[in-house]
């Protein structure tokens, strides 16, 4: 069996659960509380500006045309296509997207910013790459599953977001991960290999969080960071 698959096969309760999870509902179902929504958007568009530069962490550990260009072409994709579901969830909030910019990440998302930066500073591609793996995997099963389970049409409130996430091309950004991640793994040592479990589980974990941070209005116990 190969590195991919064990690890799904070993993160099914995860993936389970994130399916299962009330907010991801709410986008089948098409309704949700605008907050929720609002409170996702804002940590979103930061997590969003983390992964970007992670891609350049990645591209720092490369040593090959074919992966300089894959990460590349997603820092394109995330800068330039990405924004569709942000603006599909904007307008359904009732607030202007370049309103929910510039906020502090709640402490789950920062918890997760902190992981993905922490395991990519180890220096190891196919580590950096099980970090960051999650985020595009869970999705694409998100939108592919919310597709299938309520077929929704252009009037639903989240066509778009469930659209976008369904597309073939989510898809092939999980595929040519997994298969570096598979690469990777082959040839790295059983320590680093269990290392890679670890990362990507949590990974796992923090997507699973991030949505409940959003459903529950996470927000730091005291109020914003630092006051301003
Ligand atoms: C918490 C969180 N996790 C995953 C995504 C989806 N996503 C973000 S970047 C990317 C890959 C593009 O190369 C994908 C699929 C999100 N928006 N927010």
């Amino acid at each position: 069996m190969s590195f991919t698959k064990e690890l799904r096969r070993e993160n099914e309760d995860v993936f389970q659960a994130i399916f299962d999870h009330p907010f991801v509902q709410g986008l089948g179902e098409g309704e949700l509380p605008k907050e929720a929504v609002a409170h996702y958007v804002k940590a979103d568009y930061e997590y969003l500006n983390t992964f970007l530069t992670l891609y350049g962490t990645a591209i720092s550990q490369s040593d090959s045309r074919e992966d300089i260009t894959f990460f590349h072409n997603q820092i394109a994709f995330v800068l330039g296509d990405e924004i569709h579901p942000h603006r599909n969830l904007s307008d359904y909030a009732g607030t202007p997207y370049e309103n929910l910019q510039g906020y502090p990440m709640p402490p789950t998302a920062d918890h997760y910013r902190a992981h993905m930066k922490s395991v990519a500073t180890e220096g190891l591609l196919g580590k950096t790459i099980a970090a960051m793996l999650p985020c595009p995997w869970t999705y694409d099963e998100i939108g592919k599953e919310l597709k299938r389970r309520f077929s929704p049409e252009p009037d639903h409130p989240f066509y778009e977001w469930i659209e976008f996430y369904a597309d073939d091309s989510i898809a092939e950004t999980t595929g040519y991960m997994m298969k570096r991640l598979d690469e990777e793994a082959e040839r790295a040592s059983p320590e680093d290999r269990r290392k890679m479990k670890e990362a990507f589980r949590k990974s796992c974990q923090l997507e699973l969080a991030f949505w409940e941070m959003s459903y529950s209005l996470e927000e730091w116990p005291a109020g914003k960071e630092t006051a301003r």
